[in-house]
């Protein structure tokens, strides 16, 4: 039987490209979206995220795949958590207190995959920073992320990821978000944010040595690859343990 999906965020950029891949897959079956106002999405309704429960009781789905905003997010994913239904999580800008209420409405009660990256190669990029920065920790890091003008939150959800490994690896460091006037280098980590026109996403480590310098960089292209890992995700979730998964899970990394 086809996996039922609910999109949330469903008339954004990210519903839209998730809705066409799901409504062309044999395996999965798109049962309808949410957003903030009414519309349609591949043929499906897509209704307000005040009638959330309901649209659960009438639609049944397995899976609800999340990319809103933030603080929608958060609502979106108690009301599956208590509708049952198992969540691919792909938003970002959580704040630490919003994701530990996310965290309350899963833990023990339905399974859930986040990630603030489902693209395959930015898996794989993480684990490349992880290693550089367990080999090169005495050298200066500077990480730099570039993002569409319509982007809400900065840095993005990946950069924050990469300043987490990089902290499980270094100790934390000090973060300086950009510089500008007399500034002396020290011991901390330079953040860099760059917002323009269509880009997709673009992210770098640049480990800078005595000589030399290793920079570590994932473009993409399309917002396809993001769509398909959520897919792959979906498909993974449904019927596993409740409990918070991430996408080097699904990708048994
Ligand atoms: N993890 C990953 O691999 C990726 C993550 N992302 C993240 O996904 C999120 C969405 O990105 P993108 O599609 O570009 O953004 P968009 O702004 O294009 O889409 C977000 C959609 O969510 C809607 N929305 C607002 N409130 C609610 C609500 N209560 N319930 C449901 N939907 C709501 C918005 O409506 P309105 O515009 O009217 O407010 C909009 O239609 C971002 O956080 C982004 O960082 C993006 C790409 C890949
Ligand atoms: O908003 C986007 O577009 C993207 N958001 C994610 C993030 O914040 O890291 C992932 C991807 O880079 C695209």
């Amino acid at each position: 039987m086809a996996i039922k999906a609910v999109i949330s965020g469903a008339l954004g950029r990210m519903g839209g490209t998730v809705g066409r891949i799901i409504s062309e897959a044999h395996d999965l079956e798109l049962v309808g979206g949410i957003d903030v106002k009414k519309g349609s999405l591949f043929g499906t309704e897509v209704v307000p995220a005040t009638g959330i429960d309901a649209f659960f009781k009438e639609k049944k789905p397995d899976v609800l795949i999340d990319f809103s905003v933030a603080a929608a997010a958060v609502e979106n994913i108690k009301a599956a958590a208590r509708n049952n239904v198992a969540l691919v999580v792909g938003t970002t800008g959580f704040s630490p207190a919003q994701r530990k209420e996310i965290e309350s409405a899963v833990e023990g009660k339905v399974p859930a995959v986040i990630s603030s990256n489902f693209s395959v190669g930015v898996n794989i990029f993480w684990k490349l920073v992880r290693e550089a920065a367990r080999q090169l920790g005495d050298y200066d890091i500077e990480v730099t992320e570039a993002h569409h003008r319509y982007k809400k939150d900065a840095p993005s959800g990946t950069a924050k990821t990469i300043l987490d490994i990089l902290d499980q690896e270094l100790g934390e460091r000090e973060k300086v978000y950009g510089r500008v006037g007399a500034t002396e280098r020290k011991d901390e980590i330079g953040v860099h944010v760059i917002r323009g026109g269509d880009i997709v996403g673009d992210h770098s480590v640049l480990f800078a040595g005595n000589f030399e310098c290793i920079e570590i960089s994932h473009r993409a292209y399309d917002r396809a690859v993001f769509a398909q890992g959520a897919i792959r995700a979906a498909r993974w979730i449904v019927g596993r343990e409740p409990r918070i998964y991430t996408m080097q899970d699904v990708l048994g990394l």
